[in-house]
């Protein structure tokens, strides 16, 4: 694959979408962004592209990928999912979905710590590139590398992934006690379990159980976790100070994956017994179903167990 190939197109022009195109500007690439908006024809967009980055939310995903599902692509064009979410119909992750509806091209996953205004302002960052296909990642590797942006490949693409979107679940989480001034030590048992609970989900869709410990896993939830920047992070903050979800969604600028995810995730936890307590609890707090003062405390009386750490898939 020729790495000086330098025609980008990104969909979708929210604020991931626009930080990313940012992002490879820097590195002197032809870069165009088409959105929704846009008066020119996604097709006619990307038969040049030797890149093709979607940053739509997921809700966007699948009629995106059937647009290039019959548009004219260069063969070697490589597809990067850069959606954090799961389809609320199928369950599926954005890159299943890509695999499904464009399979004869090369598909990379990017997720990581990447709060948008961070990057947009050129602060240092870092973040994963990952795919089956290693010539694949090593492209987007170079198109995205700058002095202020690290680009790390991978070879776990739904690792990758669920890493940045089940971290949003619990990012709404910890956003509710922050927002409850509920302490340090609360808010680090919370990411610690959490970060256990994602990977028993992690494995359940295949991905390698370590990946999780990268920057994708623990180091988006980090990030997320820490980061008045994050939409998911406040609309936790914004319940734990009295507002519904729906006031807190519309206060919120931008999408909060994390709300849609809770519900598809414990869909699937229901129906495949994977135990997510935390991530119930928030779907239980998102519905109505409890208040957030009972979810502290559904939390903290569940019954004593060994940490267990070696067993994560239980
Ligand atoms: N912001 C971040 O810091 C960040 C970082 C990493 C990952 N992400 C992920 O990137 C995704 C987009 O986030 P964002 O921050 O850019 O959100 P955003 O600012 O709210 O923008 C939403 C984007 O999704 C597109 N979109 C929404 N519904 C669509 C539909 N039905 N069909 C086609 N496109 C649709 C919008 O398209 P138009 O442009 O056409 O309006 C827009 O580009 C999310 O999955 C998010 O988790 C965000
Ligand atoms: O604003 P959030 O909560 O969607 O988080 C943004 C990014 O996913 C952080 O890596």
């Amino acid at each position: 694959m020729k790495s000086d190939l330098k025609n980008v197109t990104i969909i979708g022009s929210g604020a991931w979408g626009s930080a990313l195109a940012d992002l490879v500007q820097r590195n002197d690439c032809h870069v165009q962004i088409w959105s929704r908006q846009s008066q020119s024809s996604l097709a006619a967009l990307v038969s040049n592209s030797d890149a093709i980055i979607s940053a739509v939310s997921i809700k966007g995903v699948r009629t995106i990928a059937e647009k290039l599902q019959t548009a004219k692509l260069l063969p070697h064009a490589v597809l990067v999912s850069a959606t954090k979410g799961l389809e609320p119909t199928t369950g599926k992750t954005p890159s299943q979905i890509w695999q499904s509806l464009v399979p004869n091209h090369p598909l990379v996953v990017l997720s990581g710590p990447n709060l948008s205004k961070e990057i947009m302002e050129g602060k240092p960052a870092a973040t994963v590139v990952a795919s089956y296909n290693d010539d694949a990642a090593q492209f987007i590797q170079n198109i995205f590398a700058s002095r202020n942006f690290r680009v790390y490949t991978n070879s776990d693409p739904i690792g990758v992934e669920l890493g940045g979107t089940l971290k949003n679940v619990i990012a709404i989480a910890v956003g509710a006690c922050d927002g409850l001034n509920l302490g340090t030590n609360a808010k680090s048992a919370l990411i610690a379990r959490s970060l256990i609970e994602i990977i028993r989900v992690g494995v359940y869709f295949g991905a390698q159980p370590e990946t999780f410990w990268g920057l994708s896993g623990l180091g988006d939830l980090l990030a997320t976790c820490n980061s008045n920047l994050s939409r998911n992070y406040q609309v936790g903050y914004a319940i734990a100070q009295g507002l519904s979800l729906d006031e807190a969604i519309a206060q919120v600028q931008g999408t909060a994956e994390g709300v849609n995810t809770a519900n598809v995730l414990i869909e699937i936890s229901d129906r495949e017994k994977i135990s997510v307590p935390v991530s119930r609890y928030v779907y239980r707090l998102l519905k109505g179903e409890i208040t957030l003062q009972q979810a502290v405390e559904g939390l903290m009386e569940r019954d004593l167990k060994p940490e267990n750490l070696e067993n994560l898939e239980l």
